[in-house]
């Protein structure tokens, strides 16, 4: 087995010291994913997962092979689609990176066990697996084979845990063999309470008992969070991993400013298929009416920092520089946007009428 999972470009001389390098950053928010994916041959996730689960231990733990664990996750990762712009293996490593980081927060110390712990990083790794680059709403108005045969319903969220847990079927890819009947039940059921959970139309009710949980919060005399039961215990992990899969505009500028590439990439691209299609333009993907910066703005006030800010009142001291880097990169959307007040006034505008700004996600 390579020495982080996957085989390196042979074309890159010191591509194990570089990418040595970049994965000394794993316990950091500023990672560069962008940079590990190049080092190991656009196998970020593998290269990710493994790092992570040796870090934590949990092969050991849970006596999973590690040549198991490498087979099924460079299969994940196979089956994620690098054609798509945003919701490829890219995507998926990030997210998992950023699962890890919100699970190390001192108010989460010893709050979970490792089995939620793998649960937590296994959902973040699968997630968005099989992903077309094209929304629910489009499965939906295009009575796609996967919207009838998820009734509609969270119909990709749906569809990358079938084809996760299908996977682990394959040859020497069940990576859960050793653990008991009782644990992979309780493994599954979190990993898909937790994945379902990531699907948009989700996003009020999530923070609603988010803002709730933090409303009634009970900290132990340590500063940690005391939660008794499985209801508290998977929302916070839901929570967890809706965050890191919406960490983009709380990464570092350039980092964000990527992610914002990649998301336009993918969304014009689905709303040139619907111009195509003579269906009507999905307001967010319509390539000759979003103003990008406006719109990440808008992402940004209405949903990120809502989501976030009450991510940060819950572990409270932790989350301060997250939440500064958000703060920053909307400074830098709203100076970006052509005619917008200086920065210096950017907390008011004239008339005041920036709250009806439209913003259009999928929260239908
Ligand atoms: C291209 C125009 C535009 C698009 C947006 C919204 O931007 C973003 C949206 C999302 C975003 O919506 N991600 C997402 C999640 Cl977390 C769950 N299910 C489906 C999806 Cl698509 C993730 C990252 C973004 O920017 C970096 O703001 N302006
Ligand atoms: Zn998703
Ligand atoms: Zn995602």
């Amino acid at each position: 087995l390579p020495r982080f999972g996957v085989p390196l470009p042979q074309d890159l001389p010191n591509a194990e010291e570089e990418l040595e390098r970049e994965l000394d950053n794993i316990d950091k928010w500023g990672m560069d994913i962008f940079r590990i994916d190049m080092l190991t041959s656009h196998r970020p996730l593998t290269c990710v997962s493994y790092t992570l689960f040796e870090e934590r231990n949990l092969l050991k733990s849970f006596n999973i092979p590690p040549k198991t664990f490498v087979t099924y996750m460079l299969n994940i990762e196979e089956h994620y689609n690098k054609e798509v712009k945003y919701h490829n293996q890219v995507h998926a490593a990030d997210v998992t990176h950023s699962t890890h980081f919100l699970l190390c927060a001192p108010a989460l110390e010893s709050v979970f066990t490792d089995l939620e712990i793998l649960a937590a990083l296994f959902a973040a790794c699968i997630h968005d697996v099989r992903h077309p680059g094209l929304n629910n709403q489009f499965l939906v108005n295009t009575n796609s084979e996967l919207a009838i045969m998820y009734n509609d319903e969270s119909v990709l969220e749906n569809h990358s845990l079938a084809v996760a847990f299908k996977l682990l079927q394959m040859d020497n890819c069940n990576m859960l063999e050793a653990l008991n009947k009782k644990a992979v039940a309780a493994v599954q059921k979190m990993v898909i309470d937790m994945v379902l959970a990531t699907d948009m139309v989700k996003h009020m009710s999530l923070l609603a008992e988010l803002k709730t949980m933090v409303e009634t919060k009970k900290v132990a005399g340590s500063g940690v969070l005391l939660l008794d039961n499985y209801s508290d215990r998977i929302q916070v992990l839901k929570n967890l991993l809706h965050c890191a899969d919406l960490a983009n505009p709380a990464k570092p500028p350039d980092f964000c400013q990527q992610w914002t590439q990649r998301v336009m990439g993918e969304f014009f691209t689905q709303g040139d298929l619907e111009k195509e299609k003579k269906m009507e333009v999905s307001p967010m993907m319509d390539r000759n009416t979003v103003v990008v910066e406006k719109s990440q703005v808008g992402f940004i006030d209405y949903i990120i920092h809502p989501l976030w800010e009450t991510w940060a009142d819950l572990v409270y001291p932790d989350a301060q520089d997250i939440l500064m880097y958000l703060e920053q990169n909307r400074e830098y959307y709203q100076g970006q946007i052509r005619d917008s007040p200086p920065p210096e006034t950017a907390g008011e505008t004239a008339n005041g009428n920036d709250k009806d700004k439209e913003l259009h996600i999928d929260l239908t």
